[in-house]
Parts: C-alpha cells; structure tokens; sequence
C-alpha cells in the first residue's frame, strides 16, 4: 500500500499547483500582433494599386500633376512589399495561432488527464484503506475473542487449580485434623486408661487395704470398676465406629474427589473442544478473509500496475509536452520579439499608408476626373473619325481571274483604298473605293477587333453603337462576328467586363443586359427564348413587337432579356443562342444567312462617387446575305424571302443615307423592322460601324456590296432628332 503513495503523482492540493502553472503557462492570445488595418478594400485590391498606378501615370501626364511615373512606381513597389509583409504577418499569425491552440489543447488534455490520474489514485487509497480497515477490524475482532477465549481458559484453569490445591490443604487439613485426634483421643485414651489404671491401682490399693477392712465394700467396688471398665471398653468401641466412621469419610472424600476431578477433567475437556472449535472456525475466518481479500488485493494490485504504467507513460507524455512546450515557448518568445519588431515597423508602415492613402485619395479624385476627361476626349476622338465609319475585309480566297489590290493606309486622313481588278470580267475596268480601314486576307479577327474597341468603349461611355457585317453570303460575315474564339461578340463581351473591373476604381458600377433576336422574312425570332419557337416567327399571342418611346428608348416586347454578370455567364448564353440559331438553320434549309441576327447589350453604368448614369447600347449584327437573286427566277417562300432581304437592306441604306443628308426630315426607319428597331441606336451621336466582307469568286456581288459600303462611308451621321 505504502508503494502507492511513494510514486511521483501530485496529490490534491499539488493537483491544483500543477493546473495553475498550466494554466499560467498558456501561450497568450495572438490577437496582440497587430492586424494589417490601414488597408481599404479599395487600395488592397493588387489590380486595383497596379492600375491605379498606370492609369494615373497617364492621367498626371495629362494633368500635368506632380506625381511622376517613378513615384508611381516606387509607391506601386512599397505598397506590394507592404502587402508582402501583411502577408508574412497574416502566415506567421495563423501558423503561431494554430501552434498555441495545439499546445493549450495538449495542456488541457495533460492536466485533465493528471486530474483523472488522481482521482483514480484516490478511489484506489480509499478503497485499500477501507479494505484494510475491515480487514484489521475482522482481525482484531477475532484476536479479542481468542483473548478472551484464552483469558477464560486461563481463569478456568487457574480456579481448577485453586479447587485443586483447595482440596489438597483440605484434605491435607482433615488427615492431619483427623490424625491430630486420633492421636489425641489415642493420648486421651492412654492418658484415661493410665488414669484409670493408676486411679484404680490406688483405688485397688485403698480397696485392698479397704478390703482389708472391708472386703464387701471392695469386691463391691471391684464391681463398681469392672463395671466402669466395661463403660470405658465400651467407649474404646466406640471410638472404633468413629474410625469406621472415618474410613466412610474418607471414602466419601475420595468419591467426591473424584466426583470433583471428573467434573473437571469434562468441563476442561469442553473447553479445550471449545478452544479447538474455536481456532478451527478462527483458521477457517481467517482463510475466508485471506481468500476473500488475497483477489481483491490481486485486483488492486493488478490496478496498481496498470496505474503505474498509466502514470508512467503519462509522465514520459508530459515530459515531451514540457519539451515541446519549452520549444514551442522559445519559439514564441522569438516570434514575439519578431512581432514587436514588426509591430515597430508596423506603426512606420501605419504612417505611411496613410499618407500613401491620402495620396491614393488624391490619386483616385485625379482618376475620377481624368475618366471623364477621357470618355469626352474619346468621343470627340470618335467623332472625329466620324460617327459611321466602314471597314472592308476581304476573305482570302485563291482566285487566278480576280484580284483586289489593297493599297496602303494613309496616315494622313486615316483611310485606306483598294483596286477591283475587272480586267477580266463583263466591267472590264478597275474600279477603286475607299474606306476607313481595309482588313487583307493576312489580317486575323484580334487585328480587327484592334479597331473595333473603341466603339465598344464609346457603349461603355454611355454612347448607342451599332456594327454591322454587310456581304453575300459566305463571304465571312459570321466569322467576324461571332467567330467562336475571337469573333467581335465575344471579344466586345471580354473588352466589356474587363473594362467594368478597371473602372469600379473610379466609382463606376455596371448593369449589363443582353438581348438577342433575329428577324427573318420580317419577322422577329428571340434566340434566348427556351420555347420552341417557329421559323416564321413568334406566335401573335407571343408576338416581338417593336416600341420606340419619344424619350428615345426601344422597347422590344415579349423579349426575354439575360442579365449577365461575368464572362462566363455571357459565353453560356452565347452558346445557347447559338445552338438555337443553329438548330432554327437546320429545320429551315440554313436559312440564318437569309435572315438579320442582332445581338444587343444594353451598359447601365453608375457612378456613386460623382453620382453620373450612362445607358449605352451596342448593337452587333449579322445581316442577310446581300447577294440580290433576281425575283423574277425565284418563287414561292424564296420570293418572299428575297424581297424581305432585299427591301431590309436597301431601307438600311436608305436610312443611312437620309441619316447623312443635313435636309432630310425623314428617315424611312419604319420600312423595315431592322432599321425600326436600329432607330434610337442609329440618332444622334451613336456611332455606326459597318463591315464589308468581300471574297474574290464573284466579281458582280462584290463591286455591288463595295458600292453599298462606299455610299455608306460618305455618310455623316446627324445629331439626335427626336
Ligand atoms: N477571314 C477569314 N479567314 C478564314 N476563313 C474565313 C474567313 N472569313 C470566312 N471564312 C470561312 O468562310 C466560310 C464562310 O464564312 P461565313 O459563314 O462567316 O460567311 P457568312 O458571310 O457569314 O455566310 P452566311 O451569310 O451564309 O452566314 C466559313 O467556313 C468561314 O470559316
């Protein structure tokens, strides 16, 4: 039992020493590194501190602020170094609150498990001292009643004894009583009898001489003695009754005795019996108990050791916590020298960002007016280029009988021209036009995109734009569009939502909302509608009709209208306006090149800082092929379709055209449901973009869609007329 309390485990009171210093040892909260405060949203953003950089590197140029672009590079340096350092810090404060939850998580697990380990150790004292306690109780009990046993025992023992030795002097009292009067009646008797005799000399003597004198009187005393010796000799009988008498006591005294020692010898026999009893049932108690108590000792014992195990694994588990925990300190210790460090550098750094934060300010106030400058310069820029503009692209083809030469662009009034071979064709002539910018065949869609953006840019600026692909069929018009990969819509659509992030610095939000429609045999089919919807157009329930309100605005009714808030989302409706398309083609005998496909996003922009709005509009569309069948060879449905064709496009051109001449007063937009619904986006200063394709295998449509192109190039847009 001692061994228990001899191993090295904290009792109670040590217990709570131990969790105190636990508890005292807890790493504390990391919450004292400072977290990296000085940051706004907006100036934590990377692109956000990069562009703002360039851009106001641009914008100081143009100001004429004092803010050069090494400053701005430096300041683009220290704040990604600062960021750095946040970032350093944040790694750093993560990887130290992870570690000091570990060690507090070990701590509590440590001193929980000591506690159980104590408690444990407790029960187990309590219930050995219980058990001895019962034991030494049983034991005690059992040795008192052997003492008690023996005690009696002894003072049986010791009054036989005394009876015995009572009986011996007794006895020994009475033989010698007994012969005393014996002796004593013998020397009476002698003492009588010499008495007697000697009296009864003397009195023979007085007889005699009596008898000399009187002889009578003696013989009568001679009788009178005789007789007084038969009283004596009686009296000597006597005396032997009472021997007799003596003997029957003697016998009497022996019989007792025996009597007496038999009683004895049967109640010591009891005793003894008793006694045995006694020890057998004391032998047998004490087998019981030792039984008893030998498996709940084997089970303590069995305990213990599982404790001691317990208590030493536990200790070797402690001893590498200590050791961890030690580590873990130093090493808190230094990250807390690290920290104050940085918490030194942290306050310069505080300083700094916030001036670097009223720089930013200030930068981005210079931003805020440098956008506005450049949406006005860019417009005035555009309208400077003129507000319909047409490029031509030709298709490469190899063609031996024709051939388009493409001249230089001229840098001087930024057109390009090029030469229509006719040598060998019915014209037999070379005919030249120009234009604002022609793509050859080397040319790829990113190149032509190049030129197109900033009409995007001008939609995004709040401005209507519109860009056409005009050509015969094949001739490349849906490869410039919406050439999957770098075709304009998907280009416009990219250019758009990048240009959205980089102008959120300069407070401008953007809603984007996308349509898209396609009007064949003058009917208009939505294209991201999920009904199935007929070639010929919508049921007159459902009708697309067209609304253009005095406040310049076209309402397309029963028009689903897309949301669209990223990229991704604007290819997934892309692609699923196109399998429309493509499936509406394959039931009706491809008949998307004898329709318009018009892809519209409305921009509605809003600025919280310099609380403007702009609604800009871009209209991107793929028109029917132009190639002009002559009505009078076709019949039936391709009759209709071919003068729908024919009459949408030359109202196109019409409107254009009456667009360009100052005197015009009407614009023909209701003669066809394409430039109807172009109207709004067609007035004023919204910028037009036509594309001519051209391919070199048919002379006669080519010249005819170059000659349309021309006319419209020699167009001026007018001002808005409501
Ligand atoms: N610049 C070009 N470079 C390479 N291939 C081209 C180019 N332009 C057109 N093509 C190819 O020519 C074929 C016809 O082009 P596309 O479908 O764009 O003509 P289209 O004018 O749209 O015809 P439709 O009026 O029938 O729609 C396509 O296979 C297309 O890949």
């Amino acid at each position: 039992m001692t061994s228990y309390n001899n191993l090295d485990i904290p009792t109670t009171p040590k217990k709570n020493t131990e969790n105190k210093r636990y508890t005292e040892s807890k790493i504390p909260s990391p919450s004292r590194i400072p977290s990296p405060k000085y940051f706004n949203s907006r100036n934590n953003s990377p692109n956000s501190s990069v562009s703002s950089s360039s851009t106001s590197a641009s914008g100081t140029a143009a100001s004429g602020s004092t803010m050069n672009d090494k400053e701005l590079i430096l300041h683009t340096k220290s704040s990604i170094s600062n960021k750095s350092q946040q970032r350093h810090s944040s790694t750093l404060n993560s990887f130290y609150n992870e570690n000091v939850k570990h060690l507090n998580k070990l701590n509590d697990e440590m001193v929980s498990k000591k506690i159980k380990l104590q408690e444990l150790k407790q029960q187990r004292d309590e219930l050995n001292a219980k058990c001895e306690d019962d034991l030494n109780l049983t034991v005690e009990s059992l040795k008192k009643i052997l003492i008690n046993k023996k005690q009696q025992y002894k003072s049986l023992k010791f009054e036989i004894d005394q009876i015995s030795e009572n009986w011996e002097s007794k006895l020994n009292c009475i033989q010698t009583s007994y012969t005393l009067k014996i002796e004593k009646l013998k020397a009476d008797q002698w003492t009588q009898k010499t008495k007697f005799l000697k009296e009864y000399e003397s009195k023979e003597q007085e007889a005699r001489e009596k008898y000399q004198n009187d002889k009578k009187l003696l013989q009568n005393k001679v009788d009178m003695l005789k007789k007084e010796i038969k009283k004596v000799e009686l009296e000597l009988k006597e005396n032997e009754d009472y021997k007799s008498k003596e003997n029957d006591l003697k016998l009497e005294f022996n019989h007792e005795k025996e009597h007496f020692l038999k009683a004895m010898k049967l109640k010591q026999e009891g005793i003894l019996k008793e006694n045995e009893r006694i020890s057998i049932n004391t032998y047998s108690l004490q087998n019981e108990i030792n039984n008893k108590l030998q498996s709940r000792y084997d089970q303590l014992c069995h305990d213990t050791e599982y404790l001691e195990q317990e208590i030493t694994t536990i200790t070797q588990e402690i001893d590498i916590q200590n050791k961890d925990h030690s580590g873990l300190l130093e090493e808190y210790e230094s990250i807390q020298l690290e920290t104050k460090k940085m918490e030194g550098k942290y306050e310069e750094m505080g300083d700094y960002v916030t001036k670097a934060t009223k720089e930013l300010q200030d930068i981005n106030e210079i931003i805020i007016k440098e956008e506005a400058i450049r949406r006005k310069l860019h417009n005035q820029l555009q309208e400077m280029r003129g507000n319909i503009r047409v490029f031509c692209r030709i298709k490469p083809m190899d063609d031996p009988n024709f051939h388009i030469s493409v001249l230089p662009l001229d840098t001087k009034d930024g057109t390009q021209k090029l030469l229509l071979n006719g040598e060998n064709t019915n014209f037999n002539a070379n005919v030249e036009f120009k234009f604002d910018r022609i793509f050859t065949k080397k040319d790829t869609n990113s190149q032509v995109f190049g030129e197109v953006s900033q009409l995007v840019q001008s939609s995004l600026d709040g401005y209507s734009v519109c860009i056409f692909a005009y050509g015969q069929t094949g001739s490349g018009k849906t490869y410039t569009m919406l050439h999957e990969k770098d075709g304009i819509i998907p280009m416009t659509l990219k250019h758009i939502f990048e240009w959205i992030d980089k102008l959120k610095e300069s407070g401008w939000q953007y809603k984007v909302t996308t349509q898209f429609v396609e009007i064949y045999n003058e009917q208009i089919c939505d294209l991201l509608s999920n009904k199935r919807q007929s070639i010929a157009g919508s049921p007159s329930k459902n009708k697309i009709e067209i609304r253009n309100t005095p406040d310049g605005k076209t309402l397309l009714t029963n028009l689903v209208t897309e949301k669209i808030e990223n990229i991704e989302d604007a290819h997934r409706l892309l692609q699923k306006a196109l399998k429309t398309r493509t499936t509406a083609a394959t039931n009706a005998n491809d008949h998307s090149s004898r329709s318009h496909s018009i892809f519209i996003i409305n921009l509605h922009g809003i600025n919280d800082i310099t609380e403007e709005y702009c609604d800009g509009i871009l209209n991107l569309v793929d028109l029917a092929g132009s190639e002009r069948l002559n009505s009078s060879l076709v019949t039936g449905d391709r009759l209709r379709e071919t003068q729908n064709i024919n009459r949408s496009l030359s109202c196109l051109g019409d409107v254009i055209h009456a667009l360009g001449e100052k005197k015009s007063k009407h614009i023909p937009f209701r003669n066809s449901k394409l430039t109807y619904m172009l109207q709004n986006s067609l007035l004023g200063d919204s910028k037009t973009l036509m594309f001519v394709n051209v391919c070199e295998n048919n002379y006669n449509e080519t010249i005819n869609s170059l000659r349309f192109a021309s006319k419209v190039y020699s167009t001026e847009m007018k001002k808005r007329q409501t």
